[in-house]
């Protein structure tokens, strides 16, 4: 019998740089530093990305949105969490819930959690009790305790209809 529950994880990390805004789960949080990438660096998001594909078995990020495609230089990266979710309908799943960990030593992330759990439970068509954040330092040890880049894990469950016709 095939389960109709999966699980996936993503994790990514970007390092800070001068002149950027910081973006978190789709949220601006006032810094005097963003994160370098080829989109806006939404660490969150892309971790977010990663466990949802991970968790259809869709492989990653980088496939399905490489950053040699100039479609998404600068791109708000919470457009990826809609692809990624839309992605996974085609296929019958939907989110149960996801639990995200943002790992930074600057800034303090707890005031936005709250809009961004509004944020999140928007892309993924989900209630907002089903989507959890929270942030930790490392105390400062690494190169994120040296305040070089924020890094974030994801972990989700994904749901389908047990009477959904699949062929693999
Ligand atoms: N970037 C961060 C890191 C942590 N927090 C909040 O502080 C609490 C304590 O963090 P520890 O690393 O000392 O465990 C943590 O529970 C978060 O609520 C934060 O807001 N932003
Ligand atoms: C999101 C993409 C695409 O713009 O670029 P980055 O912002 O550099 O982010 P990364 O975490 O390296 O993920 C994959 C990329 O394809």
């Amino acid at each position: 019998m095939k389960l109709n529950i999966r699980v996936g994880q993503g994790y990514d990390v970007h390092p800070f740089a001068d002149g950027r805004k910081l973006i978190l789960g789709g949220v601006e949080i006032p810094h005097e530093r963003g994160l370098a990438g080829h989109s806006d660096a939404d660490v969150l998001c892309h971790a977010l990305c990663d466990a949802l594909l991970g968790a259809a078995g869709l492989h990653d990020i980088g496939a399905h949105f490489p950053d040699t495609d100039e479609q998404y230089k600068g791109a708000d990266s919470t457009r990826f969490v809609s692809l990624c979710v839309n992605l996974l309908a085609q296929l019958g799943w939907s989110v149960g819930n996801v639990d995200v960990t943002v790992i930074a030593q600057e800034p303090k992330v707890a005031p936005f959690v709250p809009l961004m759990r509004q944020r999140l439970a928007e892309l993924l068509l989900v209630d907002e009790d089903e989507v959890n954040v929270k942030a930790t330092t490392t105390e400062r040890l690494g190169s994120i305790g040296r305040r070089e880049g924020i890094a974030a894990q994801a972990v989700v469950l994904i749901a389908r209809d047990p009477g959904h016709q699949t062929t693999g």
